[in-house]
């Protein structure tokens, strides 16, 4: 898959079928779409090209009351083209979106954007596609142009269309009630995060747990609810010659517990991220960690002391081996 990012330097495409989305989560509703792409190339000896922009709109758009929408979001930019790049696309287009953009008529946005830039042969979208200024242009208009610019309109099917929607929403939901199996069976892979390792109260290590104190930098990541789960992990590895850096991905995963809480029996109040790796003994601080969010053991509890919690995260990790070492 290429990636391109600047609009305005893009390749001849050959027989361009297209489509338009965001794609958060590049979820099974999603592949749906991506496979509808994929056969109508293949009919027209095409190249399958993704359009997606970034920041995402509703954040650029500013709502009547003249705020803008702080949303989260299933994936970074760049977890979005690790996954897309998994499923052979022959192009990625990241179009920015700012305000300029959005504010193109929807016939400047078929005549200057699509058609200029893509020359599409195919356009794949669905019924209730809205673009240009005020969300003006519809599947109608596109429809209407079809003749004057030889490009053919093809619609996602109703049902694809709200199998997508349920799954982004479900998951989104999933996630904030901690029920992570429904997440991970809508997304069709486990769902991840990513962060930088920091330091902590350094009181993990005298219970016996050390912690990884986890940052996560992109502000619009969704972070899974409150609570201790079974995850496995990549962690970036700095090469002894400290310049490359190399994530753990070809070995097997680190296995690991996970909190995320306020930590009330040590007296917290900011809510962290972190986890201990079991079988691990490294120092990670500033390292890269890459957390996949497995199964959902138990809320956080405010235990009286540390004897007792200690007791608890015995338990967790038995419970964590357990639940991931059954699949
Ligand atoms: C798997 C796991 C479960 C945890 N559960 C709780 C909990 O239920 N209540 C709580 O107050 N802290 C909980 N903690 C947080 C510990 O209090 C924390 O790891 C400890 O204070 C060490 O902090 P430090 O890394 O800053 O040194 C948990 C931590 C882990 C890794
Ligand atoms: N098994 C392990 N799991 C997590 N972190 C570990 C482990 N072994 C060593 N470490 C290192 O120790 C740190 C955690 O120790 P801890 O005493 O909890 O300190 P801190 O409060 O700074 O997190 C991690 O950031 C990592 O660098």
């Amino acid at each position: 898959m290429r990636v391109h990012r600047d609009i305005n330097n893009l390749p001849l495409f050959k027989n361009a079928v297209i489509t338009i989305g965001t794609f958060d989560g590049v979820h099974t509703g999603h592949l749906q779409i991506i496979n509808q792409l994929k056969k109508e190339a293949g009919l027209v000896d095409g190249e399958t090209v993704i359009i997606t922009f970034h920041p995402h709109p509703r954040m650029i758009i500013t709502k009547p009351d003249g705020s803008k929408t702080a949303i989260k979001l299933l994936n970074t930019l760049s977890e979005k083209i690790e996954l897309l790049q998994k499923q052979n696309i022959d192009h990625l287009v990241i179009v920015p979106f700012t305000v300029e953009f959005s504010e193109q008529t929807a016939e400047e946005y078929i005549k200057n954007f699509l058609v200029e830039k893509f020359h599409p042969h195919s356009i794949i979208i669905g019924y209730d596609h809205r673009f240009g200024n005020k969300r003006q242009g519809d599947y109608k208009l596109l429809e209407a142009y079809q003749s004057i610019f030889n490009f053919k309109v093809k619609e996602i099917p109703e049902h694809v269309l709200h199998h997508i929607i349920i799954s982004s929403t479900k998951i989104r939901h999933a996630l904030e009630e901690k029920d992570i199996n429904t997440a991970n069976e809508y997304l069709g892979y486990t769902y991840f995060f990513e962060g930088k390792v920091v330091e902590g109260n350094k009181l993990g290590r005298t219970l016996g747990y050390p912690t990884a104190n986890i940052e996560v930098t992109n502000q619009n990541k969704l972070i899974p609810a409150n609570g201790v789960y079974a995850v496995e992990l990549e962690i970036d590895t700095i090469l002894q010659d400290n310049s490359i850096v190399q994530r753990t991905s070809n070995m097997p995963h680190l296995k690991g517990m996970m909190n995320i809480g306020t930590r009330p029996t040590v007296g917290g109040t900011k809510t962290v991220i972190e986890v201990n790796i079991f079988d691990f003994d490294q120092t990670i601080y500033d390292q890269n960690i890459r957390v996949y969010v497995k199964y959902f053991l138990r809320d956080e509890v405010k235990f009286d002391g540390l004897e007792a919690l200690k007791e608890q995260l015995a338990i967790d990790k038995i419970n964590t081996l357990q639940v991931l070492n059954k699949n």
